[in-house]
């Protein structure tokens, strides 16, 4: 699969393996304390030995200071930090010069302006992730389960490196591919049977969509 898959939010060695399996490139540890997805930085490091070697773990934080990123570097030794708040591009810069680790940064997007706010973090974030607004009153920044209109990434730049996210699901990907040409594609509530509850055959019927979605995309007309 020449389009790299995220899965986000795992909690479970069988969901990891089940990921993996299905031939996610990259694998989500979510270290933010109000998330279902939740997972101390000891935890995450048991769940993401399966990978090794097979996909790249990604540790998702939101706004944390060097102290704890510093405890889930050192646990977990991730493959790449994903920062999902407000992080400026001073502070993506910090992280990369810190730990030495390819860092993706996370932008919410609603209208065409939103995509504007990516210019000052090109050259210093390694990949974007473009997700969906939080819904009012989500306490969340991500995972909530909800799209942005797709369109919206058609004219981008194709140099800009990006993983599409939010409200993605086994139903709606080969729409999503249709309209955006993402590098990657990043999922979390969509394989899940209920807040933070991935499920496996929902994992396993999400790549055979995404299989399904890029075969009929080569083949002739
Ligand atoms: O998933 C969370 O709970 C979460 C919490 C705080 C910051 C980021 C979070 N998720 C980041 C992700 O990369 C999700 O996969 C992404 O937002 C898409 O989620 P979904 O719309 O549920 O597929």
């Amino acid at each position: 699969m020449t389009l790299d898959v995220k899965i986000c939010g795992l909690k479970t060695d069988e969901t990891v393996a089940a990921a993996l399996d299905g031939g996610a490139s990259h694998i989500g540890f979510i270290f933010f304390e109000k998330s279902p997805r939740h997972v101390e930085p000891e935890m995450a490091a048991n769940l993401r030995k399966a990978a090794h070697g097979r996909a790249q773990a990604v540790a998702v934080s939101v706004n944390v200071d060097d102290a704890g990123l510093d405890a889930i570097v050192s646990a977990v030794q991730p493959d790449m930090l994903q920062l999902h708040g407000g992080e400026s591009p001073e502070r993506v810069a910090e992280v990369k010069a810190r730990y030495g680790l390819p860092v993706m940064k996370a932008f919410a997007i609603r209208e065409a302006g939103d995509l504007e706010r990516i210019a000052p973090y090109r050259g210093i974030a390694d990949r974007f992730l473009f997700d969906a607004k939080p819904p009012k009153g989500s306490e969340l920044p991500g995972g909530n389960g909800v799209s942005f209109d797709w369109q919206l990434l058609a004219g981008l730049d194709d140099k800009v490196d990006y993983m599409l996210s939010g409200g993605l699901n086994a139903g709606n990907i080969g729409a999503a591919l249709k309209a955006a040409s993402p590098r990657g594609i990043d999922i979390s509530s969509g394989v899940e049977s209920a807040p933070g509850v991935k499920d496996q055959q929902m994992i396993r019927d999400f790549f055979a969509a995404i299989r399904q979605a890029l075969e009929t995309d080569a083949a002739p007309a």
